[in-house]
Order: structure tokens, then C-alpha cells, then sequence
């Protein structure tokens, strides 16, 4: 949790900190017709995309220069701070002469570390608030190292926005939400603030409240959603964003939770239940210890054998039992497949280290 530094960098920043706007400026009317629904709501900066990546060629690539200009109009016109996605040193070029209040690099750009370093090396000696989405991949190292370029190139006020993550797998969202690992960025760098994007993990509007809801009870330091006068005939993400009216719907009836309670009764009862977890912990880890230790029993035997290290009949046995088992338990398929997956790349490991040493 880090909204003291937004507020800070000068954003206006409600019960959260939240950024809102079209996908992607289309017109002057749209930009303004948005700001003009936005304003006096909260909002820490205006959005709008002026240059698209568009994963194909031929699709709307945005309205480029004259759409930073209705943005500075709109930012004259309402006093909301704006900002955009830059993915080059041109973009950053002209957004500064058009004095953007925040600029943010995208996904694919923070996937290519060289993109990162010209951005950066073109913001060098610049003081807006510059923010970094996560990478396409679920690659931390990416995010963190954009996040780093930056900072080498002197760029103090720094945050990340996590957008999910692309997925052949998954089918409910566009993106997968994949909270492991903005938990663990928060973890690796908690003086950084992040904001979450729902709308790009979503992919459709009527399941970003719950996202951004997550995002809440996950401590994101805020979100940015994609707002949109008339989503339906948009020019781009037309699925994803909200109305005017469905944003500030779903602002009201987000719940903002704390990170402590000052209650007695709930610190003692908690105190309670972690110890039961401690113990809990203690016993899946002693007990995976000892099937450690006949994994390696097992492997001294293959050995001896010549036998493979992996037994695919097996290890396909195993994983259908302990996924119907699990389902009794409510652990959820996914789940008990990576834990399983977990173990058995362990017990390899274990396996192979005696066959190495044996041989040895
Ligand atoms: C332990 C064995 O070796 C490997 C590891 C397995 C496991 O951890 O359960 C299962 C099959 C093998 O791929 C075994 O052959 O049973």
C-alpha cells in the first residue's frame, strides 16, 4: 500500500486512487464528452490511448498527435490531469511538449527491454509520474527491470499497473489475473504504488467490478479502468469498458478494505487460527520430507535397474487420483495439478541428484 506516494506526485486521490478513461481518443467530442463525465468524480488522472499495439495489422492504430491535443483541451476544459501510453522516444517527445501530467508503459513494451531503455533514456531529466504495466508473460524479472531502467534514468515517481497476463489457457478472462505476482512485486518493491487494470484482464465489462473488487482486497493502491461515453460503438476494446454511469456505480459500491484492525477479539482470534496454520504447515512440510525420502528409495532402486527416472503411467495415475480427491477437499482442479506438478518435479530432482552422486 503506497497511496501516500500518489498523493504525493500531486494526483487527486479519493478512497482510492483510480485513473479512468476511453481505451482510445477518437474523437474530440468522445475525449471531451468523457472528461466532462468524469470530472469532480475522484479521478486521479484522465486515460486515453493515442498510439495502439495492435497485435494485428489493419485494425485501428490510434489517432496519434491531434488526440493529445483534445486531451490538453479536455484537461483546460475540466482541470483533470491526463496521460498516455508511450511505447517509443517519439511518443515521449510529444507528449512532453503537450505537458502530459503521467505517462505509462504498455505490456509488449516492457516485454522488450531495449524499448524500456530508449523510453527511459528519452525521460531522463523528466519529473511526471511514470508507471509500468506488467510484461505480456507472467516474467516479474521484466517488470521489475522496467521499473529499474526507469529509475536509473532518474525517473523518481514511479509506479506499476498490473494488467493480467496472456494466456492460451485461460477462457473466463482475456488476461489472467495471476495475483502471484503483483503479490510478489509488492513484496519486492513496496515503495513502489501499484494500480491494477481490470478492464484489460476482464475483457468484458460485466466482470471488471469483481476484478477491481480483488484488487481492493488484494491492497492494490488503486486502478485504472477503461471509461467509455457509448462502449458498444468504441473503436477499439468496445467489450471491455464501462459507461460513465456503470464506472461511478461500481467506484460507489467498492468496498475499501484496511490492512489491521485495531479490535482485540479479532487480533486474538486471529492470533488463534495462524497458530493453527503454523501447525498445519509444519505437518505438509515434514510429510512431503518423508515422501522425499522414499522418492530417493525408490530411485536408488531404479538405478540399480536401469530404470527411467520418469514413470509416465504412473505419474498420470497419480495426478487423476489426487485431482479426484481433491474435489472432495474443494481444492480446485488447477490447484492440486500444480502442487502435484510441484512435487513430482521435486522428486525428480531428488532422484536424479542420488543417480548423478551415485554415478559419481
Ligand atoms: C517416484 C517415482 O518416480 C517419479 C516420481 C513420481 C512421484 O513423485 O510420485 C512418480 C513417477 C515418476 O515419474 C515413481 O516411479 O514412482
Amino acid at each position: 500500500m503506497n497511496q501516500s506516494a500518489l498523493k504525493n506526485w500531486g494526483f487527486p486521490v479519493g478512497r482510492t486512487f483510480v485513473a479512468a478513461g476511453p481505451c482510445s481518443a477518437e474523437t474530440e467530442e468522445q475525449v471531451l464528452e468523457t472528461a466532462r463525465a468524469l470530472v469532480n468524480k475522484d479521478i486521479g488522472f484522465m486515460r486515453a490511448g493515442i498510439w495502439k499495439p495492435r497485435t494485428r495489422p489493419g485494425s485501428f492504430e490510434g489517432v496519434g498527435l491531434k488526440g493529445l491535443a483534445w486531451m490538453d483541451r479536455a484537461r483546460t476544459e475540466t482541470g483533470l490531469k491526463i496521460g498516455t501510453e508511450v511505447a517509443e522516444p517519439s511518443h515521449v517527445e510529444a507528449c512532453l511538449e503537450y505537458g502530459m501530467d503521467v505517462l505509462w508503459v504498455g505490456a509488449r513494451t516492457t516485454t522488450n527491454p531495449f524499448s524500456v531503455q530508449a523510453i527511459a533514456d528519452a525521460l531522463r531529466g523528466v519529473d511526471i509520474p511514470v508507471l509500468v504495466k506488467n510484461p505480456m508473460s507472467a516474467d516479474i524479472g521484466l517488470w521489475v527491470g522496467g521499473i529499474e531502467r526507469l529509475a536509473n534514468a532518474g525517473v523518481t515517481k514511479l509506479g506499476a499497473i498490473h494488467r493480467g497476463v496472456s494466456s492460451s489457457l485461460e477462457m473466463r478472462y482475456r488476461n489472467a489475473p495471476v495475483w502471484t505476482m503483483p503479490i510478489e512485486l509488492m513484496r519486492l518493491m513496496p515503495e513502489i504504488p501499484l494500480i491494477c487494470d481490470p478492464s484489460h484482464i476482464c475483457g468484458k465489462s460485466e466482470l471488471v467490478a469483481a476484478i477491481a473488487q480483488e484488487a481492493m482486497d488484494l491492497l492494490f493502491d488503486g486502478l485504472m479502468v477503461e471509461v467509455h461515453p457509448d462502449p458498444s460503438s468504441a473503436w477499439s476494446d468496445a467489450s471491455q469498458q464501462l459507461t460513465p454511469v456503470e464506472f461511478l456505480s461500481m467506484m460507489n459500491s467498492l468496498e475499501m478494505p484496511y490492512e489491521q484492525s485495531d479490535s482485540t477479539v479479532f487480533q486474538n482470534k486471529m492470533t488463534g487460527l495462524r497458530n493453527d496454520v503454523d501447525e498445519v504447515d509444519s505437518r505438509i512440510l515434514e510429510f512431503l520430507g518423508r515422501r522425499m525420502d522414499i522418492v530417493r528409495d525408490m530411485g536408488r532402486l531404479k538405478s540399480e535397474q536401469h530404470v527411467s527416472t520418469l514413470q509416465p503411467r504412473r505419474w498420470q495415475e497419480i495426478l487423476d487420483d489426487r485431482i479426484k480427491k481433491g474435489q472432495g477437499l474443494d481444492l480446485s482442479e488447477s490447484f492440486v495439478q500444480q502442487l502435484m506438478q510441484s512435487i513430482h518435479e521435486e522428486a525428480i530432482r531428488h532422484q536424479e541428484t542420488d543417480r548423478i552422486e551415485g554415478a559419481g
